[in-house]
């Protein structure tokens, strides 16, 4: 039987993107005036099947997890820090949950496994595989039970996204030491050296650096013969990872456009249309993050991201400040009056 995460999604909408694209010609402005409003309102309207794309209903889900290769001492925070931030999502007080209340998104959080205990359990999802992935640098992140887990756990959120009449999905993560993972996947991924790819993740100093990069090449020495992209997901990973590509291709299953958010976000993106090419039409690219093994993520998804604000965070976060603009270019595209209804000269 064929895996959940291979049947391919659905192609976009010729016909709704054809009907958009005239509809946007007849608006009172000079045509391609609005820029990338334009051919992201069109985008929308080939992605959800309609002539007048609406972003109203916006969930936002946050998968949080432990890393093992935090035992080698590649972040700047400890790692306990991965539950403190769970508990600080759930009581507002993280950037995410701050952005998600002003978007009034749909706001979740899902607990795959944290080293700490999470104290205010009863308001994240908690889905705990283990209390963290295995060290990559020794061992494979994910057994395949753990993978398989993992990825059902992405795939049931979009599946709750999508009953709550959900129009555009944003996919965020959270787990201390998951720049170095995704390091290591981005690498193997495009055969390029970790030390072009590596960046300092939450600040990580500059002295610091030489061993980060070490880290992620015995990992790759470690994993030497993985080259598949969903045995690249299992052995380099985590379970953060594991749920965001399957969200994403999920999200293309049920015809769902998304927002990748930034590095971490961007590297689960790439893998998911490794592992399945029908997701690419489905993602939007939100930010472009500082760090610097994101330029070669973007290169390789053939993305342009929205924004370029100098941030590197995760969360979700980047992502999130891009709806307002995604939901402009929308009211642009359904609201301003046409040549015909304004009485105005079209040539
Ligand atoms: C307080 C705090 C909040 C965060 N929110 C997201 N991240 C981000 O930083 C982590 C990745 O960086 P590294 O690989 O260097 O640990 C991830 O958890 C990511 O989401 C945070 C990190 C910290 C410290
Ligand atoms: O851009 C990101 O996703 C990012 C960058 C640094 C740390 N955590 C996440």
């Amino acid at each position: 039987m064929q895996e959940w995460f291979l049947r391919p999604g659905q192609a976009p909408s010729e016909k709704h993107r054809a009907k958009a694209q005239a509809w946007q010609r007849q608006l009172t402005k000079p045509d391609g005036s609005l820029g990338r409003l334009e051919s992201l309102a069109v985008e929308l309207a080939a992605l959800q099947q309609r002539k007048h794309p609406e972003l109203k209903k916006v969930n936002i889900c946050v998968f949080a997890s432990d890393h093992g290769v935090c035992a080698e001492l590649v972040s700047a925070f400890p790692q306990v820090v991965t539950a403190q931030m769970v508990n600080n999502f759930i009581n507002g007080g993280a950037a995410i949950s701050v952005l998600a209340k002003a978007l009034k998104a749909e706001f979740e959080v899902v607990s795959l496994g944290t080293v700490a205990p999470v104290h205010e359990m009863s308001a994240v999802r908690d889905e705990t595989i283990a209390r963290q992935s295995g060290n990559i640098t020794c061992a494979d992140a994910m057994t395949d039970g753990e993978l398989a887990q993992a990825m059902d756990i992405g795939r049931e959120a979009v599946a709750r996204a999508v009953e709550t009449g959900c129009e555009l999905f944003v996919a965020g993560e959270m787990g201390i030491g998951n720049s170095t993972v995704a390091t290591a996947m981005l690498a193997r991924l495009l055969d390029q050296p970790a030390a072009s790819l590596a960046g300092p993740g939450t600040g990580l100093p500059l002295n610091r650096m030489a061993h980060k990069i070490a880290v992620i090449e015995r990992a790759l020495a470690h994993h030497r013969h993985v080259k598949a992209p969903l045995d690249v997901l299992r052995c380099l990973g985590g379970f953060d990872i594991a749920a965001l590509v399957a969200s994403y291709i999920a999200c293309a299953q049920a015809k769902l456009p998304v927002l990748v958010d930034g590095y971490i976000c961007g590297v689960a993106a790439l893998t998911a249309v490794c592992i399945n090419p029908s997701v690419r039409p489905w993602l939007l690219a939100s930010h472009r993050s500082t760090e610097p093994g994101h330029g070669a993520v973007l290169q390789a998804l053939k993305a342009e991201p929205l924004l370029d604000l100098g941030m590197r965070l995760g969360e979700g976060s980047g992502a999130a400040l891009a709806v307002p603009l995604l939901r402009m270019a929308c009211d642009l595209h359904n609201n301003m009056a046409t040549f015909n209804e304004a009485g105005v000269s079209e040539h």
